[in-house]
């Protein structure tokens, strides 16, 4: 997390899954409100930023789109450093993007960030007449790997916004919990008289829980 003139947060997440399975326009519907039927593979990086409102404060959520394709990808480990936050995504119509998933699972683990707050999205719900995967198989293996599910259709914009705004109200729930720890570390050492903890924030913090807090 880090912090800029205009916005109380900025947080970095990224997208990742199979070449073609939508990340691109994911991104464009959710920051720009576009949809390319004939977008090009991503080579390398691209990212885009969106600001919003949770609660008081204001986030600027910067987003990192990279190639499905292994050939056209950036160096892996520089991809997710700092990210607190990642979408995964697969094609509802095309078994081998969800049979894959193991793949960026193992990945999302091994360079991600312990507390990396992860959605699993089955994207293309406005192709189900093609379907190959059933919603229910994404919502098993979210429920077994502890993710957050949604399908989406940056086609007909559906849940778009939702997944996103999931993952970024996760995101900032954990910093805020870190947040308050570390002024409650603060508090209780001796040399730390100064701090003033302020209970209902303690409070509302133990009462929100949901299914991406592990
Ligand atoms: N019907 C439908 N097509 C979609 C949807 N999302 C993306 N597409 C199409 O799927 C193709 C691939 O989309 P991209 O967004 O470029 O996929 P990507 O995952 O970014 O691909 P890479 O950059 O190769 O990793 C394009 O032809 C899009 O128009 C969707 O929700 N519904």
């Amino acid at each position: 997390m880090a912090f800029d003139d205009e916005c109380d947060y900025l947080f970095k997440a990224v997208l990742i899954g199979d070449s073609a399975v939508g990340k691109s326009n994911l991104l464009s519907r959710f920051s720009r409100d576009e949809f390319h039927l004939d977008s090009k593979p991503t080579i390398g990086v691209e990212f885009a930023y969106r600001n919003i409102k949770v609660g008081e404060k204001l986030i600027k959520a910067q987003i990192w789109d990279t190639a499905g394709q292994e050939r056209f990808r950036a160096i892996t480990s520089s991809y997710y450093r700092g990210a607190l936050g990642a979408l995964l995504v697969y094609d509802i119509t095309r078994r081998a993007t969800f049979n894959n998933l193991r793949k960026w699972i193992d990945e999302l683990r091994e360079f991600g960030d312990s507390d990396l707050v992860i959605v699993l999205v089955g994207n293309k719900s406005d192709l189900g007449q093609k379907r190959e995967v059933a919603e229910e198989e994404g919502r098993e293996l979210a429920e077994r790997e502890g993710l957050c599910f949604m399908e989406t259709s940056a086609l007909e914009n559906l849940n778009v916004e939702e997944a996103f705004l999931q993952m970024i109200n996760q995101i900032h729930e954990i910093t805020r919990k870190k947040l308050l720890e570390a002024k409650m570390n603060e508090a209780s050492t001796p040399s730390a008289g100064k701090t003033i903890l302020n209970l209902d924030e303690v409070s509302e913090t133990k009462q929100q829980t949901n299914c991406c807090l592990r």
